[in-house]
């Protein structure tokens, strides 16, 4: 899954991921994370998604990073935001009130331009990466965030039954990349209604994240 895949797939406009609403395990669980307003939460391979929305509205700030300049851009525009863009070493900066996004690839951020988060969403992200790379974002993230808690959400169903992304990653692979650095309680899963791309029964897990 190279960035020309991603980046080709905006230009189409076959974004399938992109939901219409924010997330409902975002809205059930995020609050049992019981941040102050203010707190800012890292959105990893971000998207245009509501969930940002959804964070920005319940008083928090946002710091994501995407590859698609297409996908940035519409994010703020559906924010009804301009933001100013700066270049940070390796990435690009856009930056409005309470969001920040860095345009570019999630390894190569750094912690310093990342700065400290209070906790980190991830919705299709660790989902959307091949086997071989999410055992590398997997301790990127953890690195990164210096292991900040974090509300996951994961998919799981066949493999033989579709290619990826996204990718099923079933509780034996989460437990895997994650017990190292963070405490990992699944809180609840529920089926995809359709099933996946109405092809595959398929579940969606949510977790919650400690640092250990
Ligand atoms: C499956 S989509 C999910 C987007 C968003 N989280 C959502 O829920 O709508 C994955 C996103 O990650 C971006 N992406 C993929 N690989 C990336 C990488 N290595 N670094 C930064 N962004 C990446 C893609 O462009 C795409 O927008």
């Amino acid at each position: 899954m190279d960035e020309a895949f991603w980046q080709n797939k905006w230009e189409l406009n076959q974004i399938g991921f992109h939901e219409n609403k924010p997330h409902p395990f975002l809205v059930r669980f995020f609050p049992e994370l019981c941040l102050e307003k203010g707190a800012r939460v890292f959105v990893p391979l971000c998207g245009k998604s509501l969930d940002i929305h959804w964070l920005l509205a319940h008083g928090f700030s946002v710091i994501g990073i995407e590859l698609s300049i297409i996908a940035i851009e519409s994010l703020f525009q559906e924010l009804g935001l301009v933001p100013q863009i700066t270049q940070a070493s390796k990435v690009q900066r856009f930056v409005a009130e309470n969001i920040c996004i860095y345009a570019g690839n999630i390894f190569a951020l750094t912690q310093a331009e990342l700065g400290e988060v209070d906790a980190t969403y991830d919705r299709a992200a660790l989902i959307a990466l091949p086997d071989t790379m999410r055992i590398e974002y997997a301790r990127h993230i953890a690195d990164i965030t210096n292991k900040a808690p974090m509300l996951l959400v994961t998919l799981d169903y066949d493999q033989a039954c579709l290619n990826g992304p996204p990718f099923s990653v079933r509780t034996e692979e989460v437990l895997r990349h994650y017990t190292e650095f963070y405490t990992v309680q699944m809180l609840d899963k529920h089926a995809v209604s359709g099933g996946l791309k109405g092809k595959c029964p398929a579940t969606e897990v949510a977790w919650h994240l400690a640092s250990k």
